[in-house]
């Protein structure tokens, strides 16, 4: 278990070694929840254990899926009811992906679902999805708070049609109301109303994953999608690993010089953290994704943890080949890293560790575009502008991002307000910063309940960290 006071280790040199990562948040919990609307049984090889995970595999049973794993947890066997249950209560815990993804779903059911989560969650943005859901002619019983706790008072049936939603605040609003839609006896037209739209790359991948379950999804226009009736085949998928869990041990590498090796990259994938080979190259480190390996077979992107394994998915019409390969980034000597001006607006999820990593860079950096943050597990931006300052860092707020500029660091205790990422992002800035020590850790267990150990183990040179399933918990 990580102690209540995590004390990171600092980096004794130049950070090496082979990590393996475990699967994703984003891709598991969409995989989970459209199990629940399939025409059959899903197969997930390589699903994540983590929190979110538990808390959505939570929120499909007591929809009615009935959910079997093999001891090793590496496949999950899941099965629909043929009638979505009411009644059930649903936990949230600060899963934006169950606050806003199980709502419509829940509403094909013949009943009430009540939905309550963490009290951070309560502040999470969720009325222009509760307003949409409204439009579409689904009763949601929120005491006119627009906010957790609600009641989703559902019928068996959702009409659905046009309509349109400002998902400026999150594109979780935009996947929810497509993720259901198949199942809505119109199917959904839905327009972005809102001026800008964030993680537009979280959107692709629900229209990938829409598609690769055999349901029709068809973008006519920027900001709008239409999603036709039809049936969500149940499938076999491998889930890839998690990139974003990914990105603070290859920012280890770019801070202290060292080289940082992970296998089964995806070389097409739509998660975020694909982002970071960019971003390390442009902060000066060497990012080479060594060949790819081709895999035949049912898959959802990289199968197999390491190198390239196969798998198989249905993806209903046909299986797909897919491409994985050995990523390894090799930080600039030390005092040689670069600031950067960056805009997250597409990847926000990436913005605390790259924020830790602009600030021990040699020069300034600007991360724009992502004053959506302010709505994530925490306000992101004020967290990382409060325990970046605490170190004696030079950070302030802007509009839409953060301005960081170099200074000398000394120890702090970091505090974590209950975000996943603000731990990774501690213990970054605890590799340049010995007698760092970091409030809370325990909460990185959201995405990645290993961490702690992986990252000792990586930085403390044990070199390559915990084989797959090992690191699945
Ligand atoms: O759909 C998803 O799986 C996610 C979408 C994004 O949310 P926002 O659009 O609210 O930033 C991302 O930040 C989050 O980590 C996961
Ligand atoms: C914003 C995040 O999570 P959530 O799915 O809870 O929105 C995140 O993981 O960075």
């Amino acid at each position: 278990m990580i102690p209540v006071v995590w004390s990171a280790p600092a980096a004794r040199g130049p950070v090496t070694g082979t990590v393996v990562v475990p699967g994703s948040k984003s891709l598991t919990n969409r995989h989970l929840l459209l199990a629940s609307l399939a025409d059959g049984p899903t197969t997930l090889h390589g699903a994540l254990v983590s929190r979110d995970a538990d808390l959505m595999l939570g929120a499909i049973q007591a929809l009615g899926v009935a959910v079997e794993r093999t001891p090793d947890d590496a496949t999950w066997v899941l099965t629909p009811p043929t009638a979505l249950r009411a009644g059930g209560r649903i936990d949230c815990g600060l899963a934006g992906t169950v606050l806003r993804f199980v709502p419509p779903v829940a509403a094909l059911a013949g009943g009430p679902v009540e939905f309550d989560g963490d009290a951070a969650a309560r502040t999470r943005p969720i009325a222009p999805l509760l307003t949409a859901l409204a439009e579409l002619g689904v009763e949601v019983d929120h005491g006119g708070r627009h906010t957790l706790p609600f009641t989703v008072l559902g019928t068996g049936s959702v009409r659905g049609g046009e309509v349109g939603v400002d998902a400026s605040a999150s594109s979780q609003f935009v996947s929810a109301l497509l993720l259901a839609a198949p199942r809505f006896e119109q199917g959904l037209t839905l327009r972005h109303t809102g001026e800008r739209l964030p993680s537009l790359p979280h959107i692709e991948m629900t229209v990938q994953t829409l598609r690769g379950a055999g349901v029709q999804v068809d973008t006519p226009s920027r900001g709008v999608w239409h999603v036709s009736p039809g049936l969500v085949s149940g499938r076999e998928v491998t889930v890839e690993p998690d990139l974003s869990s990914a990105a603070p041990f290859l920012a280890a590498a770019a801070a202290t010089g060292g080289t940082v090796t992970i296998g089964g990259w995806p070389t097409s994938t739509t998660q975020a953290g694909d982002r970071m080979r960019e971003i390390l190259s442009t902060m000066g480190a060497q990012v080479e994704l060594a060949p790819p390996v081709l895999n035949t077979g049912p898959n959802d992107g990289a199968t197999g943890r390491g190198h390239g394994g196969t798998g198989t998915h249905n993806g209903s019409p046909g299986s797909e080949t897919t491409k994985t390969a050995v990523l390894t980034v090799t930080g600039p000597p030390p005092g040689q890293l670069r600031g950067a001006d960056l805009d997250l607006h597409d990847v926000g999820e990436l913005t605390p560790v790259v924020a830790a990593l602009a600030a021990l860079a040699a020069t300034p950096s600007r991360l724009s575009g992502i004053a959506h943050l302010r709505g994530h597990e925490t306000d992101r931006l004020a967290a990382l502008e409060s325990e970046l300052c605490r170190l004696g860092g030079d950070v302030t707020q802007t509009e839409d991002g953060l301005d960081i500029s170099p200074t000398r660091l000394f120890p702090a205790q970091l505090q974590t307000y209950e975000d996943h990422r603000m731990v990774m992002a501690a213990a970054v800035l605890a590799l340049a910063v010995p007698g760092t020590e970091v409030l809370g850790a325990g909460t990185v267990a959201k995405t990645f309940p290993s961490f702690e150990r992986v990252w000792t183990s990586l930085v403390l040179g044990a070199g390559a960290t915990a084989p797959a399933g090992d690191a699945l918990r």
